[in-house]
């Protein structure tokens, strides 16, 4: 399969999200502006956004990891071989709010990519998620934030940035308001790298920090 077919993978969380990260993809990739196509889906709850939008466009849905509630989940080991099923070349992380495995980790190599709602390594890490991230900015006096596109490793968040974009924080601003502006700015920018990605304009740097080169100016990297 080769990486301009290629077709990403995806998982989403579903308690308190929308999924509205999956669904603007998903929405590129079907207007062709990113040239690959989301196969399958992966949620830790079944009943939310996501799954239901995945549903509705016929995409399989897939219950990682096992929980108590719900008897069909897979194993990590289940989940490596179904994606290799699919022929899947990246997994795109938004909302998902479980660990990844290892297992996973090591079976797609620099392609795992995940975006979280705050300029990293600010904001990060266990027990930072949704709207506790933008509760937190505001309360911080930061004056910036934005969404952070990084590559996976076997922590929250700690994984190699791959793209940020600045969002400002206003003096007024609630949680929800904060959260929106920078929504607004995850569908931009997340479209803009799984476009790259799959045109193979994503290099990494001598130094192992992952870049992206410009498709207008191929001199030009950001
Ligand atoms: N191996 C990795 N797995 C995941 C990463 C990662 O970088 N490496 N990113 C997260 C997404 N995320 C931030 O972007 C994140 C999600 C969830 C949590 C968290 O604290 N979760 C709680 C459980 C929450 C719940 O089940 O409702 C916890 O682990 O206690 C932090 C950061 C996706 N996976
Ligand atoms: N730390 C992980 C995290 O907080 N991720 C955040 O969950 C939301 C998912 O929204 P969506 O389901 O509408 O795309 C997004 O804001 C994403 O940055």
């Amino acid at each position: 399969m080769g990486l301009l077919q290629s077709l990403p993978f995806y998982f989403t969380k579903c308690i308190v999200w929308e999924g509205s990260n999956f669904r603007s993809i998903h929405e590129a990739c079907l207007r062709g502006s990113i040239h690959g196509d989301i196969v399958v889906v992966v949620t830790s709850k079944q009943g939310c956004g996501g799954a239901d939008y995945a549903r509705d466009k016929g995409l399989p849905v897939i219950l990682f990891p096992k929980n108590k509630l719900e008897a069909d989940g897979i194993s990590p080991a289940d989940l490596v071989a179904t994606l290799r099923s699919f022929e899947v070349d990246f997994v795109l992380l938004a909302g998902y709010l479980k660990l990844i495995p290892a297992e996973l980790i090591q079976a797609y190599p620099r392609s795992i990519l995940n975006i979280h709602p705050s300029l990293l390594p600010a904001f990060g890490g266990k027990g930072n998620y949704g709207m506790k991230v933008h509760k937190a900015v505001i309360a911080s006096g930061a004056r910036y934030t934005g969404p952070t596109i990084h590559f996976v490793d076997e922590h929250y968040d700690t994984g190699r940035i791959l793209a940020q974009r600045v969002v400002p924080v206003l003096a007024k601003d609630t949680a929800e308001e904060l959260a929106a502006r920078v929504l607004r700015e995850e569908h931009r920018i997340y479209v803009e790298v799984i476009t790259a990605l799959c045109e193979d304009r994503v290099i990494w740097r001598e130094d192992g920090v992952p870049i992206i080169r410009s498709k207008e100016n191929p001199n030009e990297y950001s």
